[in-house]
C-alpha cells in the first residue's frame, strides 16, 4: 500500500540527511509502528508519505514514495485527501475550523460527501471519541487532549484508506488512548485501512502493532515483527525490559503475556521491597486552599486543597479535560481563583508582577513553542541566561545534557517536537526557579532523554526544588515522582505516595506494576536492583 524506493531527505542547510536508505513496503491493512530515538526522521518519514515533505517543509527528497499507486511527490497533500489522513504532532496549527462539529465535517465536505453520511459519521465520531459533549465548543478552548481528539475524529471520518499519525496518543489520558487504539486496530482489522504511525510510548502501542519499523542514526532501517525489533531495539517499552532482565522467551509485548511468564519472578522477588523515598520536611512552597477557577463556563476546579513542599516532586494526573494546565496556570497567576486562595511562596500568583513571580516559580507549558521566541538555538539561551541572571553558557549546556547534538543555529521552528521541548525544558530550568511546573514534559520524548529528564529533576528536587508535573505519562510517573495526585472533573479524588496511588489502578499503574501486582513494584530498574542485592 506505501513503497518506499530508497528514500531520503535532506532538508536545506543541514549537515547530514534527516533520512537516508528507506526501501520497504507496508502492505495494505495491517499498522506499522513507526520508533526511533528524538530527531531520527520519524516525522519526516511520515510527511513523505501526507506529502508535507517536501511540499510544505522545504529539503530534498530523493526516490520515490508512492502511497495506493500515487507518487507523493507529484500530488501535493490536498490531492491525496482522499486516499490518506493524516494527524500531526500539533493539533491546533492543522486546524481549519472553528468549532469541534465544523472540524469533523470538514473533511467530508471537501471531498463532497452527501449530508446524510456527513450527519451520521459526525455523530459516530462524536460518541466514538467521547466528544458528544463538546460538539459546539470553539476549538481553542479545548484542553490539549480534547484537541487531539478532535484532530483524530477528523481524519476518521474520510474514512481514508491510509492513516498517518504522528504521536496520536501523545496528549491523550491512559484510557483514551486505549480507546482510541481500539478503534485504529478495528479499522485495520475490519475494514483493511492501512496504518502507519509513530509513537515514543511503546507501552501503548508495541501489542497493536503487525509490523515494526526502527529507525536509528546511522543505522539502515529495520521493519519486521515487533518481538523480533524488540529483542534489539534501543527503544523499547518496559515489559520488554522486563522480559529482557529475566530472559523471558519470547519476549512478552503487553501486560498479558508477561503476566503468563511472571511467576518465577514474583517468586525470587519474594521478601524483597523497593527502596522507601525519603520523608520530607520542610514549610511548603505553594499552597491552594479550597481553590476554584472558572474557564468560561466551566469549571474547571473546584475545593482543591494542595500544598506543595521542598525537595518533592509532584505528578498531577487525570483524564483530559480534567482541569490539570488550569492547576499549573494558576500557580503561575495565567488564572484569577474564582474563590478560594492560591499563593507561592506567600504572594498571589495572578497580583504579582510576572518579573518578580519568575524568580518564585517557573513553567514548562504544554505547546513549548509559547515560550520559545528566539531566531535560533543559541540565541534563545543567550536570552535565557540574561533574564535568569545565569552564567553565559547555562542553558545551553542544560540542553546538550537534555538531548546532545541540536544544532546551535537551527531556528526553534525546524525543531523536531522532542528537540524543542528539551530547549524550552532548558530555558525553564536555567532559572532554576524554586517551584518547577511542567505541563505533559514528555510528549515527543524518547526513552533516553527521558532519562536524562528524570535525572535532572531528581537532582534539582534533591537540591530542595519543588517540581509539579501534569502528566498522563503513568511509566514517568512511577519512575520520579515521590507522590501522585489525581484530579478529576476539577476535584482532587487521590493524593499519596505514588506506590499507594497508582499500583491498584487498571487507568494509572505502570507495566511493572500491572505484571507484577500485588507486589510493590513500579519500574524495570527497581526489579533490577532488587535481583542483584
Ligand atoms: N523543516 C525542517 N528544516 C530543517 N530541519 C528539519 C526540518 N524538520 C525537521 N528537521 C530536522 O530533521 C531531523 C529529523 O526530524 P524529525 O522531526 O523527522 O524527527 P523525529 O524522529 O520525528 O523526532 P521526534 O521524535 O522528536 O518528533 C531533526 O534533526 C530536525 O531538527
Ligand atoms: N476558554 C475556555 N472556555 C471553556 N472551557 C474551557 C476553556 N479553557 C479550558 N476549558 C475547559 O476547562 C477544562 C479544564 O481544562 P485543562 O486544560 O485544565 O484540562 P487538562 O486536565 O489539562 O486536560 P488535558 O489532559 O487534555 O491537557 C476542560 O474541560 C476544558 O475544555
Amino acid at each position: 500500500m506505501i513503497t518506499f524506493e530508497q528514500v531520503s531527505v535532506q532538508y536545506t542547510d543541514a549537515a547530514a540527511p534527516a533520512l537516508s536508505g528507506v526501501d520497504l513496503t507496508v502492505p495494505e491493512g495491517e499498522l506499522c509502528l513507526l520508533v526511533g530515538p528524538s530527531g531520527s526522521g520519524k516525522s519526516t518519514l511520515l510527511g513523505t508519505v501526507s506529502g508535507l515533505v517536501p511540499h510544505f517543509t522545504g529539503g530534498t527528497l530523493h526516490g520515490r514514495v508512492t502511497v495506493g499507486g500515487r507518487d507523493t511527490r507529484e500530488h501535493r497533500p490536498r490531492e491525496l485527501a482522499d486516499l490518506v489522513g493524516t494527524v500531526g504532532q500539533d493539533p491546533l496549527a492543522h486546524f481549519v475550523t472553528d468549532t469541534v462539529e465544523d472540524e469533523l465535517a470538514y473533511g467530508m465536505e471537501s471531498l463532497g460527501l452527501p449530508a446524510d453520511v456527513m450527519r451520521r459519521r459526525v455523530e459516530e465520531t462524536l460518541d466514538l471519541l467521547g466528544l458528544a459533549e463538546l460538539r459546539d465548543r470553539s476549538l481553542t478552548s479545548l484542553s490539549g487532549g480534547q484537541q487531539q481528539r478532535v484532530a483524530i475524529g477528523s481524519v476518521l471520518t474520510v474514512h481514508p484508506r491510509v492513516l498517518v499519525l504522528d504521536e496520536p496518543t501523545s496528549a491523550l489520558d491512559p484510557g483514551a488512548a486505549e480507546e482510541v487504539l481500539a478503534v485504529l486496530q478495528r479499522l485495520v482489522h475490519d475494514l483493511g485501512t492501512t496504518v502507519l504511525m509513530a509513537e515514543h510510548r511503546l507501552e501503548r502501542v508495541v501489542q497493536y502493532a503487525d509490523q515494526v519499523l526502527l529507525l536509528a542514526p546511522g543505522a539502515a532501517p529495520v521493519l519486521g515483527e515487533p518481538a523480533e525489533v524488540m529483542a534489539h531495539s534501543p527503544v523499547h517499552p518496559p515489559v520488554v525490559g522486563l522480559g529482557r532482565l529475566a530472559g523471558w522467551r519470547p519476549l512478552p509485548l503487553s501486560v498479558r503475556d508477561a503476566r503468563r511468564k511472571a511467576a518465577s519472578l514474583r517468586e525470587k522477588l519474594d521478601g524483597h521491597r523497593p527502596a522507601a523515598a525519603p520523608a520530607l520536611a520542610g514549610d511548603p512552597i505553594a499552597v491552594a486552599e479550597r481553590l476554584a477557577v472558572r474557564r468560561g463556563p466551566v469549571h474547571a476546579l473546584r475545593g482543591v486543597d494542595l500544598a506543595l513542599r521542598p525537595g518533592e516532586i509532584t505528578a498531577l494526573m487525570g483524564r483530559n479535560g480534567a482541569g490539570k494546565s488550569t492547576l499549573l496556570g494558576s500557580l503561575v497567576g495565567l488564572h484569577a481563583p474564582a474563590s478560594g486562595n492560591i499563593r507561592v511562596n506567600g504572594r498571589t500568583p495572578h497580583r504579582t508582577r510576572p518579573a518578580e513571580l519568575i524568580r518564585e516559580v517557573g513553567l514548562v507549558p504544554q505547546d513549548p513553542r509559547d515560550l520559545l521566541y528566539g531566531e535560533s538555538v543559541v540565541a534563545e539561551c543567550a536570552a535565557a541566561d540574561a533574564d535568569a541572571g545565569a552564567t553565559p553558557g547555562t542553558c545551553r549546556a542544560l540542553v546538550e545534557r537534555l538531548l546532545p547534538g541540536i544544532a546551535d543555529t537551527a531556528h526553534p521552528r525546524d525543531l523536531s517536537e522532542g528537540q524543542r521541548l528539551t530547549l524550552a525544558l532548558a530555558v525553564v530550568l536555567t532559572a532554576r526557579p524554586p517551584l518547577l511546573l511542567l505541563d505533559e514534559p514528555t510528549r515527543g520524548l524518547d526513552y533516553a532523554a527521558k532519562a536524562r529528564l528524570v535525572e535532572i529533576l531528581r537532582g534539582l528536587a534533591g537540591e530542595g526544588h519543588a517540581v509539579l508535573l501534569a502528566t498522563h505519562d503513568v511509566e514517568l510517573a512511577a519512575e520520579l515522582a515521590h507522590r501522585t495526585v489525581i484530579l478529576a472533573e476539577g476535584e482532587i479524588v487521590a493524593d499519596g505516595p505514588t506506590a499507594d496511588v497508582v499500583v491498584s489502578s487498571p487507568a494509572f499503574a505502570p507495566q511493572v506494576a500491572k505484571v507484577l501486582a500485588p507486589g510493590p513494584w513500579l519500574t524495570v530498574h527497581q526489579v533490577a536492583e532488587a535481583l542483584a542485592s
